[in-house]
């Protein structure tokens, strides 16, 4: 079969085609198409300042790598002067996050970058095996998700950085909008696709200490990073989570893959669609505060990730969830 040619240099053999862009790029054009993708969304969206500390959010997966990877050239290559520093979150997950906090470490060391990590055993007394072991495989994802987004905010934190990155991709993105959807939840379904904290200036400053979130990946395929992991060589941990086959989101997941192979602008047409919308009651969404008991950010007087570790306490955890 006749190999085409790079569509943006016309020299080298093209290894990778960006479908929805009509773009088949060779390796070396393939890595600027991506590092200047990501780099537009920090420039264009303000996603960080020079000089401040970022805490990424790594979870030794090949997203996470890759963005570890690209802040850390795209820092060298602007002189931004990012602190940069990688923040692990240990579910407690034997057999799956002991395995990739391993890899972490080693890009730790690759990379050069100071690893923070937080347990969900010191921050709650529970690890998500202990959970599991209460409330079966159904449903722990709930658990794990909100612990893990509280536990990733107390760990940046802890180290003082203002921004938490975390590498969602636009998989990831147009996953949760179609999750949303299938819920019912229009309350998320406004805040899928936000970058930073989604709160009004008001709310943001008398949350004093809130940590902006930022998703530099939010406009890459998953595809484009695990081929850009390929080709650079870069460790990453790939075994799924032993508790997420359980998962309603992986039904999810499933679906979007199989429309994004019949027609391959879905996943971007998906969270286009969404910033067209205009989601009734979206703006009466609750006023964020402090947590009593944690001092977290949360919509409620106890936070989600409290009332959870209560009921688990209690023996509990199963109604919670029905809760
Ligand atoms: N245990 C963790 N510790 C730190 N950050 C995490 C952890 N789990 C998830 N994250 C952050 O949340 C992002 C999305 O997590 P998700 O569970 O969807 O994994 P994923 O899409 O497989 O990403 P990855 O390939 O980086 O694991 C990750 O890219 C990472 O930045």
């Amino acid at each position: 079969m006749k190999r085409r040619l790079c569509s943006h240099c016309g020299e080298a053999f093209a290894n990778i085609s960006i479908s929805r862009k009509n773009k088949h790029l060779c390796r070396c054009c393939f890595y600027n198409y991506l590092e200047d993708t990501v780099h537009q969304t920090i420039v264009e969206e303000k996603l960080f300042q020079p000089g401040e500390r970022i805490a990424i959010g790594a979870s030794g997966g090949k997203d996470s790598t890759v963005l570890a990877y690209v802040l850390k050239l795209l820092n060298e290559r602007y002189e931004y002067h990012w602190d940069l520093w990688l923040l692990s979150v240990d579910e407690g997950i034997h057999g799956y996050r002991d395995d990739s906090l391993r890899t972490v470490e080693q890009n730790r060391d690759d990379y050069n970058l100071p690893l923070y990590v937080v347990s969900y055993s010191e921050l709650y007394d529970w690890t998500m095996d202990q959970v599991v072991s209460q409330i079966g495989r159904k449903s722990n994802c709930t658990f794990c998700g909100v612990f893990r987004r509280q536990a990733l905010d107390k760990g940046a934190k802890k180290i003082q950085a203002s921004v938490l990155a975390t590498g969602h991709n636009a998989d990831d993105i147009a996953e949760t909008i179609l999750l949303n959807l299938l819920r019912g939840d229009h309350a998320r379904l406004s805040r899928s696709n936000m970058n930073k904290s989604g709160m009004s200036e008001e709310e943001e400053s008398c949350c004093s200490n809130t940590l902006r979130r930022v998703k530099p990946l939010k406009d890459i395929y998953e595809k484009e990073i695990v081929m850009y992991a390929y080709f650079k060589k870069l460790k990453y941990f790939a075994t799924e989570c032993i508790y997420a086959p359980f998962a309603y989101r992986g039904h999810a997941r499933e679906y979007l893959k199989r429309l994004e192979r019949i027609r391959p602008h879905s996943i971007s047409d998906i969270i286009y669609s969404l910033s067209c919308l205009h989601i009734k009651d979206a703006e009466q969404r609750q006023v964020q505060q402090q947590c009593i008991l944690c001092h977290s950010i949360s919509s409620q007087k106890i936070c989600k990730a409290c009332q959870l570790k209560a009921s688990l306490d209690k023996g509990q955890g199963i109604s919670a969830i029905h809760r």
